[in-house]
C-alpha cells in the first residue's frame, strides 16, 4: 500500500495561517472531491498533513491547501522498513551518519534513529512551507533530562542540514515531565508540538508552560467512549472527541492563549462512509 495511512491524513490546526501558499494548483493524483473537502477546510484552518509518505505530501502541497506536515515514529519505520530507494537513501545516510559520529553501540541506535527521523523532515521540508513536526522516542515520555538531549540533539541535526529551528515544532508526550521538558525548549527558541493529549488537563498545562501547538486526540477519545458506552454512532457535535476538543480550544480563547490546537487522528463520527464528518467535527470544535 503505497499510502501508507488511510485516507484521514490531515489533521487542521486552529490559528489561521499566513503561510498559505497563493501559488498556481497543480492537479496530481488528488481527485476533486477531496480537493473540494480540503478547500471547505482550509477555510478554516489550517492543514497540516499526517503522513510521512514523501508522494502523498507532494501531491496535497501541490493542491496549495497543506502547508505543514507532521510525522510521529511509526511514519519514521515506515519509511525506514519500505524497501523504497527513497528511503533507503535516508535511511542509509542515517547510518553512515552515526557510524561516523557515535562511539558507543546504544548511542549510535539512537543517533541512527534521530538522524533518520531529521532526513525525513528536510525532505518533508522541501515540500510544505510550514512547520513540519519530529518526535522525541516516546519511550523517553517520563524522563525530562534525557527528552532534553534528544529534543536539542534533533534540532542541532535539523540545523547542521540547513533548516532552520522555527521551521520544526519538537513533538513531545504531554506527560507531566515532556511538559516540564517544554518550558525549558521554548525558552531556547525550540518550539513545541505537545502530543497525546487526551483530557483539558494535559492542555491547559501545556498551555500554562508556553507550549507552542498541543495535538489533541479526538479520535482515540470517540474510542474510549464508544468502549464505554457500547455506543457506536455519535452526531457530530455530540462526539465526546470534538466536546473534549472544543473545551480545550475556547479554554484557549477565553484566556488568551496564543498555543495552537491542532486536533490529530480524527474519525468521522458516524463511522466509515461519513468522512464528511471530519468537517463537521472541525466546525463544531468552533475551529474558524
Ligand atoms: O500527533 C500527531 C500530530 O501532531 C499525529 O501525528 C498523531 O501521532 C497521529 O495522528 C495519531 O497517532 C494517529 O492516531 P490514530 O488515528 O491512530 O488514533
Ligand atoms: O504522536 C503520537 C504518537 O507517536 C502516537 O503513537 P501510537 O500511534 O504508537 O500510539
Amino acid at each position: 500500500n503505497r499510502h501508507w495511512v488511510g485516507p484521514q491524513v490531515f489533521t487542521g490546526s486552529c490559528a489561521h495561517t499566513s503561510q498559505r501558499s497563493s501559488g498556481p494548483r497543480s492537479r496530481t493524483a488528488v481527485t476533486a472531491a477531496a480537493e473540494s473537502c480540503l478547500a471547505q477546510l482550509a477555510s478554516m484552518t489550517t492543514l497540516s498533513i499526517d503522513t510521512g509518505d514523501l508522494t502523498v505530501i507532494k501531491e496535497y502541497a501541490e493542491t496549495g491547501l497543506i502547508t505543514d506536515a507532521t510525522t510521529n515514529p511509526l511514519f519514521v519505520s515506515q519509511a525506514g522498513l519500505s524497501g523504497d530507494p527513497v528511503y533507503v537513501a535516508l535511511l542509509e545516510d542515517a547510518i553512515a551518519y552515526a557510524r561516523k559520529s557515535s562511539t558507543k553501540e546504544d548511542d549510535f541506535v539512537e543517533l541512527a534513529m534521530d538522524k533518520l527521523a531529521v532526513n525525513l523532515g528536510v525532505a518533508i521540508s522541501k515540500l510544505v512551507s510550514g512547520y513540519i513536526s519530529t518526535e522525541v522516542d516516546p519511550r523517553l515520555s517520563f524522563n525530562k533530562e534525557e527528552t532534553l538531549r534528544r529534543a536539542r540533539r534533533i534540532i542541532a541535526l535539523y540545523e547542521e542540514a540547513g533548516i532552520p529551528r522555527s521551521r520544526v515544532l519538537i513533538k513531545l508526550a504531554a506527560t507531566w515531565e515532556g511538559i516540564a521538558a517544554m518550558k525549558e525548549l521554548e525558552s531556547e527558541g525550540i518550539t513545541c508540538n505537545m502530543t497525546l493529549v487526551f483530557g483539558f488537563a494535559q492542555a491547559v498545562a501545556a498551555a500554562q508552560y508556553g507550549a507552542r501547538l498541543i495535538s489533541p486526540f479526538p479520535g482515540r477519545i470517540l474510542d474510549f467512549h464508544k468502549k464505554l458506552s457500547g455506543k457506536d454512532i455519535w452526531e457530530p457535535e455530540k462526539d465526546p472527541g470534538v466536546v473534549a476538543v472544543r473545551r480545550m480550544y475556547s479554554y484557549y480563547k477565553r484566556y488568551g492563549y496564543d498555543t495552537i490546537c491542532m486536533p490529530a487522528s480524527w474519525r468521522p463520527s458516524r463511522g466509515a462512509g461519513h468522512d464528511l464528518d471530519e468537517i463537521e467535527a472541525a466546525r463544531a470544535t468552533g475551529n474558524r
